[in-house]
């Protein structure tokens, strides 16, 4: 699905929270969304889902205003992990992947065995089909991390937003995850922290201080000169023997006088 934003902003108040953002996404690209704290990744991806009242600019799904679509309409379409997801206590893992099939179901048509096999498919693609039981309020945060995201894949949508799915993960299920999102059919954004993981994204898209200044290639955006001016980090570029590919080395620009100041 192609995601199209045109002058997409937010304001909480006077302040400005995102400005101006024009992007245009293809059907199927992994889309990476990189910045500081603060500098409005969160916001953009729930303005992509919708999901921010008041919001300026408009957002095309397949060339559909989102605004003009049912909320059913937008779940059909959408699927949406943020960083901290409230779920009832009581439900199971089950339970919570369960609910992914939602947008799916009505009166008419009820829960049935081909949702179950979506939801099964789904805890199997995160590794967690054998904690089907197991209570939602018992699990790790990186469980919990995998569980939602499990629920986003049984949702069947065309275009997944994931607001730091990584975070919680341990090395292993972090590259399993950037491995299985890469690989689904449909379009992904991502908003990320890890640089040399963003490296893997078709294209990535720079936020500061709620502008999207810089959009292109990893090797076009990430540009030692840049993750210094942005992220005040020395970058250097290392080479990978195995594949040839470039990993970074980071240093913190301006640690090394406040250490001595000390
Ligand atoms: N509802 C709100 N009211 C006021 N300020 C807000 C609101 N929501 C977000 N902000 C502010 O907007 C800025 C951008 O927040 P956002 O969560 O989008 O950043 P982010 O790039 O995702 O940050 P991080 O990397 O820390 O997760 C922050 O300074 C935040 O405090």
């Amino acid at each position: 699905m192609r995601l199209a934003t045109t002058a997409l902003g937010w304001a909480a108040g006077a302040r400005q929270i995102v400005s101006d953002v024009t992007l245009d996404i293809a059907p199927g690209e992994t889309f990476g969304l990189i910045g500081p704290n603060g500098s409005g990744k969160s916001t953009l991806l729930r303005l992509m889902a919708g999901l921010v009242p008041r919001a300026e600019g408009s957002v095309l799904l397949n060339d559909v205003p989102l605004v003009s679509l049912s909320r059913q309409e937008v779940a059909r379409r959408i699927a949406f992990v943020e960083q901290q997801v409230e779920t009832s206590d009581a439900l199971s893992v089950c339970d919570v992947v369960e609910l992914g099939r939602t947008p799916w179901l009505s009166a008419v048509v009820p829960f049935g065995p081909q949702d179950a096999d979506i939801v099964r498919e789904a805890l199997d693609a995160v590794g967690m089909a054998d904690r089907v039981a197991q209570g939602w309020s018992t699990l790790s945060g990186g469980e919990r991390q995998r569980v939602q995201i499990a629920r986003a894949l049984a949702q069947r949508p065309r275009l997944l937003l994931l607001d730091e799915p990584t975070n919680h993960l341990d090395i292993h299920h972090q590259l399993a995850l950037l491995r299985l999102v890469s690989r689904l059919p449909v379009t992904v954004i991502l908003a990320l922290h890890d640089l040399n993981q963003a490296m893997e994204c078709d294209r990535l898209g720079v936020m500061e201080s709620g502008h999207l200044i810089a959009c292109g290639s990893p090797a076009e955006v990430l540009t030692p000169e840049r993750l210094a001016a942005i992220f005040r980090v020395r970058a250097t570029p290392l080479r990978d023997p195995a594949d040839n590919s470039t990993l970074f080395r980071f240093q913190c620009l301006g640690c090394e006088t406040e250490r001595t100041r000390k």
